[in-house]
């Protein structure tokens, strides 16, 4: 059994970013660049103004009050490129290039402006309101590195760079397998005795979308290894990643590794000392990934937060750690002493404060929904008192 330190450095290890593509801004949100962004222009093109008012030479403040002659106007859009005298002022608007000469806008609010004459009676402060020619950024200059994920934020500064097209990382094709006689499809299972909904699909399908990845195929399998060795080497065609949930642990009928033997399995890991999700284990069959979460729902959530996050963010372009930030949080109550798997408790943040949650069973699913962190526990740690710190992860 491998450490959680070492079953992370192996998922990185076959985190590889896949091939890439050219999309067009629309559909840009969510992906990771393959490629850094460049301004093609300066931003702004040139000095504008940041306020509404009246664009003029600085030493005409000089003796106030002034009178000053309005000789044109600047918009946004539609500048004003006329001769501009000592005496004189051009009404400006927000965005609007400043006429050259002129090294300041006061802002209307400070002007009283009677038909062609624009009066200014007292100094309107130091503020210039003027924006310079690129001092947002140049031409040629790299706005956004490779590898950043196209967040609401860096779209904008993209389309701002004057690129209509981006190329990006290829997005991971996931397939996710469920095994289980007893799994029946939500809706369903209330109809047999011995069956309960299958549940967990669903939370590692909304987990994969979170981190990059395009689910294209979630079947149930029963657990029947001839049936199943079949579903394995269909799921693999043209898939990046194939996540099979279930029969990962020493039943009868755990065949999620068997399943794949045909296909040419070769593990990269089985069983990992974590609590919950120590049966989690990677392989690779072909070209295609294969994960292979506990079946207990609780387990599958907690290793999927775990190394399926950080896997998809690697596949998907970026940095895995991206997936694996922790951060300091205080106990909101006492933890008892850890086992000697490294253990990741359910908690629920209360203001600053940790509270573990009361179910820490790997099989709970009530308690998922109540659950906002995972907290941390290296294998064999010592008891810890309420206030005391820990590491916390977003769950
Ligand atoms: N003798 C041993 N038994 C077990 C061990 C062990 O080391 N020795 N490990 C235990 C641990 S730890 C875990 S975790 C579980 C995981 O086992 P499997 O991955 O084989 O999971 P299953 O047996 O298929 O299912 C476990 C449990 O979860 C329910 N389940 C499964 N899939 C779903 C689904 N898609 N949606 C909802 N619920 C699901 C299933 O009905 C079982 O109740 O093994 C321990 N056993
Ligand atoms: O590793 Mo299991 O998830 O403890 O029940």
């Amino acid at each position: 059994m491998i450490s959680f330190e070492e079953a992370v450095a192996l998922v990185k290890g076959a985190a590889v970013p896949l091939g890439t593509e050219t999309i067009g801004l629309d559909t840009a949100a969510g992906r990771v660049l393959a490629e850094p962004i460049v301004a093609r222009l300066d931003s702004p093109r040139s000095d504008v103004s940041a306020m509404d008012g009246y664009a003029l030479r600085d030493a005409d403040l000089d003796q106030l009050p002034v009178e000053l002659h309005v000789v044109g106007e600047s918009f946004a859009g539609r500048s004003w490129n006329g001769e501009f005298g000592p005496g004189e002022c051009v009404r400006i608007f927000t965005g609007a290039p400043v006429p050259a000469g002129a090294d300041r806008v006061v802002i209307q609010e400070n002007v009283r402006r009677d038909g062609e004459v624009a009066t200014i009676e007292a100094h309107p402060g130091h503020a210039r309101h003027i924006r310079t020619q690129g001092s947002d950024f140049r031409r040629g200059s790299e706005l956004i590195s490779a590898g950043r994920l196209l967040d609401p934020l860096a779209v904008v500064c993209a389309a701002a760079a004057d690129v209509d097209s981006l190329v990006v990382h290829r997005v991971p094709r996931m397939r996710i397998l469920s095994t289980g006689d007893e799994l029946a499809e939500p809706g369903s299972a209330c109809n047999r005795d011995d069956a309960i909904p299958e549940s967990v699909s669903f939370g590692i399908a909304a987990l994969a979308r979170q981190w990059g990845g395009e689910v294209v195929g979630r079947s149930r399998l029963r657990d029947d290894l001839e049936e199943m060795e079949r579903s394995a080497a269909e799921a693999l065609v043209d898939t990046d990643l194939v996540v099979v949930t279930g029969g990962a642990s020493v039943g009868e009928k755990d065949f999620a590794k068997t399943m794949f033997g045909p296909a040419g399995l070769e593990l990269i890991f089985s069983n990992v000392a974590i609590k919950p999700g120590k049966p989690v284990w990677l392989g690779r069959a072909g070209k295609t990934l294969v994960l292979g979460l506990p079946g207990n729902p609780t387990s599958a959530l907690v290793t999927g937060r775990l190394l399926l996050a950080p896997l998809l963010a690697g596949l998907c372009g970026r940095e895995p750690d991206e997936a694996l930030n922790w951060r300091n949080a205080s106990l909101a109550s006492d933890l008892s002493e850890c086992g000697p798997r490294e253990t990741f408790h359910r908690g629920r943040s209360v203001g600053e404060r940790v509270e573990l949650l009361s179910n820490q069973d790997s099989s709970a699913q009530m308690t998922l929904a109540q659950a906002d962190l995972l907290v941390r526990q290296r294998a064999a740690a010592p008891a810890l008192t309420t206030g005391e710190p820990v590491q916390v992860l977003d769950f």
